[in-house]
């Protein structure tokens, strides 16, 4: 599938920059080499040319023809020094030739898409791996737009075809009982595994936690430090601190990379009772955040009689921080008495074995990254819907006809995930997602 129109936008950013690339897709691309460098260079290597006449910059050009390229249609890339003029100018250059427009936001990946170079996961991996933070991210990213996804799920699909063409070669012997049977025990050896599969895979949330950021939540009595410590490992200041009790009211975030691993730090309002409307808000949205949390920080200040956190904090994963251990002089004791670690949001003590029983959680939950998890709703939703149709095929005891179709509908989704059947409704959200150039 090509287009009739040929697309041009920068594809390095907004510059300025050393060197900026100017990616041009579609039938008009010979024209534009011709108009504008004198011609098409050797395929796949780089020449350097001068551009525009008059001359608009003298850089690198680079020839695609189709399909080896990475939208499949003819491509190329102009290499031009990276000031706004210079882009402008040579975008401008290019929109001057019959047939030319400025790219749409991920049109150029879009493109790719439609010509099958990509599938949606490795195109929803490529999105990932531009945005990545992290380098657990990066490494997660990387592996799915290289297809870890598509290789899963496309592997599934073919099980289920199998499974559905046994089916529906059985409904041609619907008059012998024998027949019948047997296609739906074959049907049946296939689809148990892969239901046991598809269970796992959905158990498995490492996926998008690594993508969306580990959640952790600070919370604690009023004036523990838990402000002091937000900052101290943001490494900057975000929240205000101050002396008196109650001085954060709303939730705080900051993005960290926590060795690798990428992690949302919300610091959040003092817990307590008997206080007025606006902190008592703080105080709702604190327990709120703190019961969706992956994880909570529960702070509490080792000058204070030791606070209990509250019953809806009895939360799986959970760290007690024992902080102003520089102005406690028995701290020691009472952070073995709690199971806390003991720390100094001010001094900076104790903050490297918080981190270190942090990043241990962490791991824990995001995981090695060795199998390939879901990354997003979006598959999550495909695979449920997946997984429902099968366990009414495997627990319901179903006419031949309609177990067919719940086959049916169950490659339907795993179709949808990587995107060979109607997902006209959810391209436009997912290459929105790309910048112009992508
Ligand atoms: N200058 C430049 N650097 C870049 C890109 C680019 O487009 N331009 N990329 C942009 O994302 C990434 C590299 N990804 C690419 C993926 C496929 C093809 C490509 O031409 N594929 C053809 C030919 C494959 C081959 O001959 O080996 C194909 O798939 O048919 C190019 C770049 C990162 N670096
Ligand atoms: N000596 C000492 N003082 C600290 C330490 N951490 C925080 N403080 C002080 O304790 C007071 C309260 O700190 P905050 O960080 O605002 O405490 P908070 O828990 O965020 O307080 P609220 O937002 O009101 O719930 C401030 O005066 C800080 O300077 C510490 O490790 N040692
Ligand atoms: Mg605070």
């Amino acid at each position: 599938m090509t287009s009739d129109t040929t697309i041009v936008a920068p594809a390095s950013g907004a510059g300025p920059a050393a060197v900026a690339v100017i990616r041009v897709s579609g039938p008009a691309t010979r024209a534009v080499l011709e108009t504008l460098c004198g011609g098409v260079p050797a395929p796949r290597r780089a020449a350097l040319r001068e551009i525009g006449r008059p001359l608009i910059d003298r850089g690198l050009v680079l020839w695609f023809p189709a399909p080896r390229s990475f939208t499949g249609e003819d491509m190329a890339e102009l290499q031009v020094h990276g000031s706004r003029a210079v882009i402008q100018a040579v975008v401008e250059a290019v929109l001057g030739v019959a047939g030319t427009r400025l790219a749409e936001p991920g049109e150029f990946v879009r493109r790719a898409f439609e010509s099958g170079k990509l599938d949606l996961t490795e195109v929803e991996g490529l999105a990932d791996l531009i945005a990545a933070e992290t380098e657990a991210q990066r490494r997660q990213a990387l592996a799915q737009s290289e297809g870890s996804l598509r290789r899963l799920y496309e592997g599934w699909r073919a099980e289920l075809v199998t499974a559905q063409a046994l089916m529906e070669a059985g409904l041609d012997f619907a008059d012998e009982a024998d027949v019948v049977a047997d296609v739906g025990t074959k049907a049946d050896a296939i689809v148990t595994p892969l239901l046991e599969q598809i269970d796992k895979h959905l158990a498995d949330r490492s996926g998008e936690r690594l993508r969306d950021g580990l959640r952790i939540v600070i919370a604690g009595p009023p004036n523990a430090g838990k402000s002091s410590l937000m900052n101290a490992l943001a490494k900057r200041d975000v929240a205000i601190v101050s002396e008196e009790a109650g001085t954060t009211r709303d939730v705080i975030e900051v993005h960290l990379d926590l060795g690798g691993l990428p992690v949302i730090l919300a610091d959040t309002a003092g817990i307590r009772a008997g206080i007025g409307a606006v902190e008592g808000e703080g105080i709702r949205r604190a327990l709120a955040r703190a019961e969706d949390a992956d994880l909570v920080l529960w702070v509490i200040d080792a000058t204070e009689p030791v606070w209990e956190p509250p019953a809806p904090l009895g939360h799986k994963n959970r760290i007690n921080a024992l902080n102003k251990r520089d102005v406690a002089p028995h701290y020691a004791h009472a952070a073995e008495a709690h199971a806390c670690v003991p720390i100094s949001a001010k001094t900076g003590a104790g903050l490297e074995a918080l981190i270190g029983a942090l990043g241990e959680i962490a791991r824990a939950e995001i995981g090695g990254g060795g199998q390939a998890a879901l990354t997003r709703t979006r598959h999550r939703v495909e695979l449920v819907s997946a997984r429902d149709a099968l366990q009414r095929f495997v627990n319901h005891d179903l006419a031949p006809e309609l177990k067919a179709e719940e086959l049916r509908v169950a490659a339907r989704h795993l179709g949808r995930l990587t995107g060979v059947i109607d997902v006209e409704e959810v391209l436009g959200a997912i290459f929105a997602e790309f910048c112009i150039g992508k």
